[in-house]
């Protein structure tokens, strides 16, 4: 019988959010974070794992059994009645830490993709989907991690028999996206917890803001496909979240008039922020990007500025080793 000893995988980060859509719209991105899972046969240290990690900001990951990405590996056996395997885990950080570009959503997603190769594959993609989304307790990052492309989900029918619903909680669709459109991420150089992001949100909304975020979420549908720029505009706008979230941005407001005038549609809070989020057209996207940095500058604070490109793959596997018992 062949086992798998060892299986490295990528998994790209995520802008969640996208303006109207909180908690539960979001698009992979072209920066990564990899992941390599190796079984020891005897474990090296009493809890069973050894953690290394790479890449910018690595010492800021810790490496004990806290670590998020063990944490899933070892709630997947948890969840499949298994006792986790004896782990090498390397990490390589492509996805800044905290800055609203998904990076515990790699985590998450990679130690659940991880643990199942390693365990032979037990549970299917849309189980390991919906395990990710019940541990981040909200889909919108950790499901384009785990499938790429631009994703939307919400829950399926409330109170519908599981029998009719083959155990699945999310109904999961794809967001076309037109390639004329460009996400261009301002990334600053401080953090911000999805934790301290989400403390400050109110628990109700009113009618009014429930029916703009309604409206606004269905016209950025149409805007990402069609790539209207009147309608991308008019869509980006947020009553959910960003009104409380922007004052723990310094520079917020200069950056975004920065943007719009470079020429971007419209400019957001990345995830749970800092990270600010521009979408713009191919032609305006090298002037959308001076123009964050510059405003930023100016405030004090010094921020990598990159036009991205969608990730269309989601988490993937770059190679895998067995051994034959
Ligand atoms: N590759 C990783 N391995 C382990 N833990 C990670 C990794 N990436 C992120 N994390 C954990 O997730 C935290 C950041 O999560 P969060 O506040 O939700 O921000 P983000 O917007 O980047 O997802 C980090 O402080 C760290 O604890
Ligand atoms: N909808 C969540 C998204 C958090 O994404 P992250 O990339 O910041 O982890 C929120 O806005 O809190």
């Amino acid at each position: 019988m062949s086992v798998l000893s060892s299986v490295s995988i990528t998994v790209p980060g995520t802008t969640a959010n996208l303006g109207p859509g909180f908690d539960c719209i979001g698009a992979a991105l072209t920066l990564y974070n990899e992941f390599k899972f190796t079984r020891l046969d005897i474990p090296p240290y009493l809890e069973g794992v050894k953690i290394t990690v790479t890449g910018a900001e690595a010492e800021r990951v810790v490496t004990d059994e806290s670590n998020l990405l063990y944490q899933a590996f070892v709630k997947f056996y948890q969840h499949t009645e298994q006792t986790p395997p004896p782990v090498e885990i390397e990490i390589h950080l492509g996805v800044p830490l905290a800055r609203g570009l998904g990076s515990s959503a790699t985590a998450i997603v990679g130690g659940l993709v991880g643990a199942n190769l390693l365990a032979g594959e037990p549970l299917s993609q849309l189980e390991v989907m919906e395990l990710a989304i019940a541990l981040e307790g909200h889909p919108d990052n950790v499901v384009p991690a785990l499938l790429g492309g631009c994703r939307l989900a919400a829950t399926g029918v409330e109170g519908e028999p599981q029998r009719h619903r083959e155990h699945r909680e999310w109904e999961v669709c794809e967001v076309p996206w037109c390639e004329e459109i460009v996400p261009v991420v301002a990334i600053p150089d401080f953090e911000l917890s999805t934790k301290q992001a989400r403390q400050v949100l109110p628990t109700e909304v009113s009618r009014a803001d429930a029916i703009f975020n309604a409206a606004h979420l269905g016209l950025l549908l149409r805007g990402l496909e069609t790539g209207k720029g009147d309608w991308l505009r008019a869509a980006l706008q947020d009553r959910l979240h960003q009104p409380y979230r922007k004052a723990l941005i310094r520079g917020y407001d200069a950056v975004y008039s920065a943007a719009v005038e470079a020429g971007a549609y419209g400019m957001v809070i990345s995830g749970a922020g800092p990270t600010l989020l521009a979408l713009t057209d191919k032609a305006h996207s090298q002037a959308v990007a001076q123009a964050m940095t510059a405003a930023w500058m100016e405030e004090g604070i010094k921020p990598e500025v990159r036009s991205l490109c969608v990730d269309t793959q989601g988490a993937q596997i770059n190679s895998k080793f067995q051994t034959i018992n």
